[in-house]
């Protein structure tokens, strides 16, 4: 349904969505539009133009054309439906099975398949119009099954990766039957290729159904069908050129918009499918300056007044500032929804399609990034800036192995390099992030790897343009506790290392405790406190901080219960005025209604509340 939005959406898709919309209708309510019967016949007004009384004109028996398209397209459309459901049904079927059971099956329908696209389809027609005299359905029913050996294979490759994953896994495991899996999770996520296929083979189908009629082979005389309309015309081309306009214009404009429908709805379902959080894809934010702080020369990235905007308006983060020091960490802390990722995404420009990043300055080792355009901004992305995302496995494409990827990454960022050099400099990044057995691990595919191999594969890739600044979005999430400590290790290591910088977004405060210098703690878009890491334990600031440390499994006492924090974020657009925290705040008074500032407290950070604690009871309502 989203496809189909988008498509109405765009205006080439709307149009052929209209002009398809209309044909559709006006054929199939002929009945009651057409001004006349289709084989009325006024042997007083023959092949005249456009008049009133015949706005298309008239043929060699008088008969109206503008009936007779209506009529034509009728049966015309009928029997494009049939080679289209033909092409649904046996393409869809043959595809999702082979896709799904794999093995005999599979190879039955490959070579089926195989089979079907080699013959000569006007040949098999004219063989099976042969067979059958006139019985055009029986012939577009034929082209569709042939044309389904495309579509079978489209099918079956989506089919294949979706089997794949985890969420089939889950729904199998689950004990669900293969038809409601191939129904409920298989089908949908194949819908997209699928409907841009039939658009485009309507359109082929159009114009063989046309040319069958064309060449008498089709519905027969004196039944009006759009290929025999354009038989009829062509014979008195010369006496009365203008009836092909109707009959021939009305297939070519039918065809042609069903080909741009289906490019339309291929580009807007692959639009859909790129909508992740963070994707390397969509890249041309658009960048605003506005005034501000300066920015902290001696910080390796140094972040003032930054905020995000949809296309709509809605905030998602809002005049965030922070500065990362060269060989340090920073921990960008608060619940889920509080803007961490959409922070660190804006700093690399990788945002969702329309969003707007605001800033006053974004300044990595002295460049201001808010100048660059989306060239200088790529060399920035894994050169100066690495990024590790949210899922390891998931940022790893599933049909290249490891060494591959790491391949690509090391030339991207090596380009005079050598064969040799490249491999030795990814078998060094392998190892750098202690993984045994680097030419191993480089000739196996992601999904052969554990999470923390996976983690330390993205670790590597990152450190590929040997970063100096690395930033890592949860990367410990999904991991067993004995991994997780071995990767903060590992990060701790590198950074010590490298000199680099560490950025390192996560809702743990045990990583924050492990790892990071500095804490800065992100609540409804808005930085509400940063501190030094030892500080925001000791004494924390803001009730915030204080609840959400109070909520901390890793603190919590063995035989209390552990505190938590009532409520949940606000969505973005549903912020409160005043401080955004204050509906879940036990110690909100009037006062916190009105607009709140950050507080710096010389030498010990900042925090923006106008209660400020004092490090003893928790900060939340309860
Ligand atoms: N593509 C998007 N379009 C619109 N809103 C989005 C999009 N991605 C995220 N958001 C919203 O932006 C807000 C901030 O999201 P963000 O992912 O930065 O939060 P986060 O603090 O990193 O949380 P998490 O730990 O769950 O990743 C959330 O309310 C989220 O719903």
């Amino acid at each position: 349904m989203n496809a189909w939005r988008a498509v109405a959406g765009r205006p080439l898709g709307a149009i052929c969505l209209a002009w398809l919309g209309l044909v559709v209708l006006a054929c199939a309510g002929a009945d009651l539009i057409a001004p006349h019967h289709p084989q009325e016949q006024d042997l007083s007004s023959v092949y005249s133009g456009p008049t009133w009384a015949h706005w298309l004109g008239t043929d060699q028996l008088g008969r109206d054309i503008l009936s007779r398209v209506l009529h034509g397209g009728r049966v015309s459309l009928l029997v494009v439906g049939q080679a289209l459901a033909a092409y649904l049904v046996l393409g869809c079927a043959a595809g999702v099975l082979a896709g799904y059971r794999r093995g005999l099956l599979d190879r039955v329908v490959l070579r089926l398949g195989d089979l079907a696209l080699s013959m000569p389809a006007v040949v098999i027609l004219l063989v099976v119009l042969a067979i059958f005299p006139h019985d055009e359905s029986a012939a577009m029913i034929t082209l569709g099954a042939l044309s389904a050996a495309g579509l079978a294979r489209v099918v079956r490759a989506s089919t294949v990766a979706v089997r794949e994953e985890p969420f089939v896994a889950a729904a199998r495991v689950a004990g669900l039957s293969t038809f409601r899996i191939l129904g409920r999770h298989v089908l949908p996520s194949v819908i997209g290729p699928v409907i841009s296929l039939v658009a485009l083979v309507a359109g082929s189908a159009l114009l063989v159904e046309a040319s069958l009629g064309f060449l008498g082979l089709g519905v027969q005389p004196p039944e009006p069908s759009w290929g025999g309309l354009i038989a009829e015309a062509s014979q008195a081309i010369y006496r009365q050129p203008w009836l092909l306009v109707p009959s021939g214009g009305v297939v070519a404009l039918t065809a042609v918009a069903c080909a741009v429908l289906g490019d339309v709805l291929r580009d807007a379902t692959d639009d859909r499918t790129s909508r992740e959080p963070l994707s390397w894809r969509r890249m041309r934010t658009q960048v605003t300056r506005r005034p501000g702080e300066p920015p902290d020369e001696a910080a390796v990235l140094s972040v003032r007044g930054l905020s995000v905007r949809l296309a709509d308006g809605t905030a998602l983060v809002d005049d965030v500032a922070f500065d990362v020091h060269p060989g340090t960490a920073l921990g960008l802390v608060g619940e889920s929804g509080c803007g961490k990722t959409m922070t660190v995404s804006a700093v690399l420009r990788l945002l969702p399609p329309g969003a707007v990043v605001e800033a006053a300055e974004v300044r990595f080792a002295g460049q201001d990034l808010l100048s660059l355009d989306e060239r200088g901004m790529s060399r920035v992305r894994g050169g100066g800036i690495g990024y590790i995302a949210q899922d390891p496995v998931a940022s790893l494409d599933p049909l290249f192995t490891v060494g591959d990827q790491l391949t690509e990454a090391v030339r991207h960022h090596n380009r005079g390099a050598t064969r040799a050099e490249v491999r030795r400099r990814v078998v060094d990044l392998l190892e750098a992030v202690h993984l045994p057995d680097p030419p191993g691990v480089m000739a196996e595919y992601p999904h052969q790897l554990s999470g923390g191999m996976a983690q330390r594969v993205a670790i590597a890739r990152a450190l590929a343009g040997e970063p100096r600044v690395l930033i890592a979005d949860e990367p410990t999430t999904a991991l067993d506790v004995t991994v997780q400590a071995e990767i903060l290790d590992l990060l701790r290591e590198l950074r010590d290392r490298t000199g680099m910088a560490l950025i390192l977004v996560t809702h743990d405060w045990g990583v924050v405790a492990d790892t990071c210098d500095t804490a800065v703690v992100m609540y409804a878009g808005q930085v509400v406190e940063q501190t030094s890491v030892q500080r925001v334990f000791e004494a924390p600031r803001h009730p915030y901080t204080e609840a959400l440390l109070a909520a901390d499994p890793n603190a919590a006492v063995p035989g209390t219960r552990l505190p938590v924090l009532p409520g949940s974020v606000p969505a973005p657009g549903h912020w409160p005025d005043g401080c955004r925290f204050a509906p879940r705040c036990a110690f909100a008074t009037a006062e916190c209604a009105g607009p709140v500032a950050m507080t710096a407290e010389p030498m010990r950070g900042s925090y923006r509340c106008v209660h400020p604690r004092h490090g003893t009871t928790t900060g939340a309502r309860r």
